[in-house]
């Protein structure tokens, strides 16, 4: 039955309250205005940043509204003016948009888009300041401009890659946030060269992506760290906790995301920057933070080499939170930075990287840990807080 210009009625996980288990409802999608396209949502993965926002955490958190951002799916119709995709075609939704209009997509300098950022900050589109998702008359606000916890869903344009249809869906849902965001910090925000020595601090999909890219770039050391001893606990070398050891012999990293060293920081009395330091000769060229903790933000920045060592930041960390160190520590060259999906311009980039993978250029399947349904979310998040876990993909269909 052709559903064009229709209102369709499908599932979608709402978040009604902080914290609040989601909850499976049938929800109208109304018909994509001018600028905006429905998308079929066929598979999507669930990211940290999905959890913090339903925490409660997120300044720009509204409820109820439907999250997820790391997606892949199929147009179902397009809004009056839409030229660059059409019904069919194979897409990632992007949360960060790329109008190549604005005077940040024109400025060369940030992969950030001012185009829609100030609609989809308060969870509705553009075009009406409204959102297109609602239960019996009742809305529902959009998230991050890309609400993929939905069958269907409507973004902008501006908001969409198009991408190869060889690609499986089910595994290029996640070039719609935390590869892209972990592999862009290294080459395209830090701009690693080889030979350097990388730390990286949190070891989930993101920081194992920046293992990858690091490892790509040439570094020559790379260490992980990380407080879960679940990410490390596998192997039999591992009875000494406290000790470095070969990541080819633990658990996760049996995948070879590139981690060379592996340090607990719960097995060092030192601060963890300190131990680092000590083991770098002076501390690391480039360190990533990729958890959203600014205690670790701060031993990240201070684990760096005297004179040039740049730290990365990638984590999202809660409402309220600062950084700090002393300013000394910057006067004495290191830098510090800050990264958005990587630094990837979204609608450019996503589909080479979609075409990276067909090529086996990078890492995807692997950050894939488990396979479940729509119905399963409240689940898949419980999971996705086990050491085990990295991404949970969920088949919105079964
Ligand atoms: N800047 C950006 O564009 C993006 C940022 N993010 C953010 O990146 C962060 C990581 O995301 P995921 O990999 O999905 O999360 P994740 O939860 O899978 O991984 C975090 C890892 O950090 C470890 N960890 C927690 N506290 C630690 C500590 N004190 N010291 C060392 N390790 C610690 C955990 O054990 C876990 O392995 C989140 O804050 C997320 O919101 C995610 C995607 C894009
Ligand atoms: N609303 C949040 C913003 C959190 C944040 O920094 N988001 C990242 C992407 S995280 C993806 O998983 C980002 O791209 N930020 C740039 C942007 O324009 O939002 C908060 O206020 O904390
Ligand atoms: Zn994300
Ligand atoms: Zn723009």
């Amino acid at each position: 039955m052709a559903t064009q210009g229709q209102v369709i009625t499908c599932k979608a996980a709402v978040a009604w309250e902080p914290n609040k288990p989601l909850v499976i409802e049938d929800v109208q999608v109304a018909p994509p205005q001018a600028g905006e396209v429905r998308v079929k949502v066929l598979y999507t993965a669930l990211c940290h940043t999905d959890a913090y926002t339903w925490s409660g955490k997120d300044p720009e958190g509204l409820f109820p509204c439907v999250l997820g951002h790391e997606a892949a799916g199929i147009v179902e119709s397009v809004g009056e003016g839409v030229t660059e995709v059409q019904p069919g075609d194979h897409v990632i939704p992007c949360y960060q948009a790329e109008c190549r209009e604005c005077k940040f997509c024109k400025s060369g300098k940030t992969n950030l888009c001012g185009k829609v950022r100030s609609a989809t900050g308060v969870g509705v589109m553009m075009n009406d300041r409204k959102s297109r998702f609602s239960i019996n008359g009742k809305p529902i606000y959009h998230f991050m401009g890309t609400s993929t916890f939905s069958q269907y869903t409507v973004v902008h344009d501006v908001s969409v890659a198009k991408i190869d249809p060889a690609a499986p869906l089910e595994k290029v849902c996640l070039l719609g946030c935390g590869v892209p965001t972990g592999l862009g910090a290294v080459w395209n925000t830090a701009k690693v060269e080889p030979g350097s020595i990388v730390a990286v601090f949190g070891l989930g999909t993101v920081g194992l992506a920046v293992a990858e890219g690091a490892k790509a770039a040439g570094a020559s050391r790379i260490i992980g760290i990380d407080i879960d001893s679940k990410k490390f606990d596998r192997g039999t070398a591992l009875s000494n906790l406290s000790k470095i050891v070969n990541y080819e012999l633990l658990g996760i990293a049996t995948k070879n995301f590139g981690v060379t060293e592996f340090i607990n920081p719960k097995e060092h009395e030192q601060p963890i920057q300190q131990v680092i330091v000590d083991l770098t000769d002076g501390g690391v060229d480039y360190s990533f933070e990729c958890i959203g903790n600014v205690s670790v933000m701060r031993a990240a920045l201070e684990c760096c080499h005297k004179g040039w060592g740049t730290s990365v930041i990638v984590g999202v960390a809660a409402s309220g939170q600062e950084i700090s160190t002393r300013p000394f520590q910057l006067v004495t060259g290191r830098v510090w930075k800050g990264t958005a999906f990587g630094g990837f311009k979204s609608r450019s980039q996503v589909p080479s990287l979609v075409d990276k993978y067909l090529k086996k250029e990078i890492k995807v399947d692997e950050y894939i840990t488990h396979s479940m349904t729509l119905a399963d979310i409240n689940k898949a998040f419980d999971l996705m807080h086990d050491g085990d876990c990295l991404r949970v993909v969920l088949d919105m269909f079964v």
